[in-house]
């Protein structure tokens, strides 16, 4: 299984010092920055879009792990691109008839194209854009319903995330929603690597404990 990575959500950060919450999670010991793009739309709340990226993005060289919960993903591809993200992850219901064409702009911007699913979709209806000749080079499986940080972990979506471990050996599967040290070990057994983790980091008193905590339930998994 690939190496771990823990992305903190900043979705949980202070947003009026955006700057400073990035590079306080990044001495802590985070891989990545996960951002989380909420247009009102796909999902019922709204966050921060392609000039918020491009802000934070002279302040740090960190991989951005942008996960897009829009309706129509195709029209952030060139902004964000533009705006410095690395990684950009839209879902697999918003992109049931133009995933080839999202694919191979993503990459054609610099970023690394990732697919994210929600808890009521099918494992199934992600392994058309992993086993193409363009594939995505992530799968997100969210642990939660997407729109808002701090609820609960749903452990029937490891079932999922052994699945696709048991298909795809080298493939960066991350989890998003609910992950903290009580959860973790479900997560990494499952065969999960990239950890996102929001209300667990930030609201915790040693964010740095919390962040290799994960990390090590997740590299001694074999
Ligand atoms: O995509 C998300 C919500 O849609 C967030 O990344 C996620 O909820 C992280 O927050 P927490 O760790 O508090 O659950
Ligand atoms: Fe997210």
């Amino acid at each position: 299984m690939p190496k771990a990575k823990i992305a903190p959500s900043m979705l949980s950060s202070d947003f009026s010092n955006l700057a400073s919450e990035a590079s306080r999670m990044l001495q802590c010991g985070a891989d990545w920055l996960h951002m989380d793009i909420m247009d009102g739309h796909f999902v019922p709340n709204l966050t921060i879009g392609a000039p918020v990226i491009q802000s934070l993005r002279k302040h740090t060289t960190a991989y951005l792990d942008c996960h897009l919960m829009v309706t129509n993903p195709l029209d952030y591809v060139e902004p964000f691109g533009k705006a410095g993200a690395s990684g950009f992850t839209f879902h697999v219901e918003a992109s049931k008839d133009n995933w080839q064409e999202l694919i191979q702009q993503i990459r054609s911007k610099g970023m690394k194209p990732g697919v994210a699913l929600k808890p009521g979709t099918p494992v199934e209806d992600v392994y058309p854009l992993l086993d193409g000749e363009n594939p995505v080079e992530m799968v997100l499986v969210m642990t939660v319903e997407p729109g808002f940080g701090g609820q609960k972990f749903m452990p029937e979506m490891m079932d999922k995330v052994r699945a696709l471990r048991k298909k795809y050996p080298s493939l960066d599967i991350e989890v998003d929603g609910g992950l903290g040290p009580s959860t973790i070990d479900a997560a990494a057994s499952a065969g999960a690597n990239c950890i996102v983790a929001g209300s667990s980091v930030f609201g915790a008193s040693e964010p740095a404990q919390v962040i290799s905590l994960m990390r090590k339930s997740v590299d001694e998994v074999k």
